[in-house]
């Protein structure tokens, strides 16, 4: 029996795929590729040693998804397909709501057909808005604030009518806070399309040189610096939370929420300040308008997800701006970096 995971080629997908492996699943991957690289199931492959069924299917194409049910023996799914720029969805909401929300229904469609029903689904802080209190608990009322946000709170809804109307399907819905960093072999990471639209993986293209300046946006916000305050998670500690969540999928049905972050919050210039110690790097930075929509400071609770999955976030932010670091040093250009050498071995 093997785990079916949608988006698997992307960022989080691809570190999931990596922890999942090691801990002994068989997996497949589905992906169109639409935000990713063929490169990036390579260098999973290279990473972990063990060759992956890899299908470029999009989920929108419903008879493309059956044939992978029909092929294969599937337990699970852990669904991280989807389109995800804020700023693009409020100008393209349309494509958002297409994409993730009849993405996601046909996909539950075709595991009712095939009979699978348990499944974590890759949801956001983003469905909080504006918090309503500090630390975020997962019964924060949800408030989402662009399409993208609505599309994530329409799922979650859209997957707890599911098991109400029928409770043999089991679902964890994962929230999550900031993901940044990269896995430590410094061979798959984030690897953003033109000029990134997050913090992260700016502050590694300025410190490259690729971009001149990091723009801060606005630093009278009503925190310790006046930047706005995130709680930032390292990627492979999201990675494994999707390994608790999948164990207990698997041996329960319910449907259940989580907040996976750290429980802190840091400012942007803390932020460049990590980096800044953890790499030797100098970050130049100019301050200009908020982002209209952005809001002043997130960080979870992730009480809940410790109690009852058994997990919580190890790693701190320098450690997250070091294996951030390391991934944009190893593959200047992304996935398109000297993909022949790392495949050979002659760089690691
Ligand atoms: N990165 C974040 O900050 C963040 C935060 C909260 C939630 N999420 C959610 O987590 C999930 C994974 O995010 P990520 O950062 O790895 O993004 P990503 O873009 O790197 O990965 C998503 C993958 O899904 C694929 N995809 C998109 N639409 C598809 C379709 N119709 N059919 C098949 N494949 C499709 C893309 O090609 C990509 O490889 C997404 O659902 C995202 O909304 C991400
Ligand atoms: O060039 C930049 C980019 C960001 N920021 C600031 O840095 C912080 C973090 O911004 P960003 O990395 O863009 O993250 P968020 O705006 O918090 O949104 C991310 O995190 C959400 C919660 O997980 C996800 O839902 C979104 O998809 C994802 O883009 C914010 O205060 C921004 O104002 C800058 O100052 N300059």
């Amino acid at each position: 029996m093997a785990i079916l995971i949608t988006g698997g080629a992307g960022y989080i997908g691809s570190h999931t795929c990596v922890e999942l492996i090691q801990a002994g699943y068989d997996i497949i991957i589905v992906d169109n590729l639409s935000n990713s690289n063929r490169e990036s199931v390579k260098r999973i492959e290279l990473i972990s040693g063990k060759k992956i069924l890899f299908y470029q299917i999009n989920l929108l194409h419903q008879t493309d998804i059956e044939i992978v049910f029909l092929e294969n023996r599937i337990e699970a799914v852990i669904h991280f397909a989807g389109v995800k720029a804020v700023g693009n969805s409020v100008k393209e909401p349309l494509q958002y709501y297409q994409n993730n929300v009849t993405g996601t229904i046909i996909l539950c469609e075709v595991m009712k057909k095939f009979n699978v029903n348990k499944m974590v689904f890759s949801s956001s802080a983003t469905v909080y808005g504006i918090p309503e209190f500090l630390p975020i608990r997962e019964n924060c009322k949800t408030n989402p604030t662009n399409p993208y946000g609505r599309t994530k709170l329409m799922i979650e809804e859209m997957l707890r009518d599911l098991y109400i109307s029928n409770n043999e399907w089991s679902i964890t819905i994962l929230r999550y806070f900031n993901p940044i960093g990269a896995h430590k072999s410094g061979r798959i990471g984030e690897d953003a399309n033109g000029i990134p639209n997050n913090l992260m993986p700016f502050i590694t293209k300025v410190a490259a040189g690729k971009l001149q300046t990091l723009q801060i946006y606005g630093d009278c916000y009503p925190t310790i610096d006046g930047t706005g305050v995130r709680d930032y998670i390292h990627v492979v500690d999201l990675a494994k939370g999707h390994l608790k969540a999948l164990e207990k999928t698997l041996s329960t049905s319910s449907v259940e929420t989580y907040n996976i972050g750290t429980g802190e919050g840091n400012s942007v210039f803390e932020l460049i300040t990590a980096f800044e110690s953890a790499t030797g790097v100098r970050i130049p930075y100019k301050i200009t308008n908020p982002r209209p929509g952005d809001i002043a400071i997130s960080y979870a609770d992730p009480s809940k997800a410790k109690q009852e999955l058994g997990w919580q976030a190890e790693m701190g932010i320098e450690e997250m701006c070091e294996d951030a670091w390391r991934w944009q040093s190893n593959n200047p250009d992304g996935y398109l970096s000297n993909a022949a050498e790392l495949i050979s071995g002659k760089k690691s």
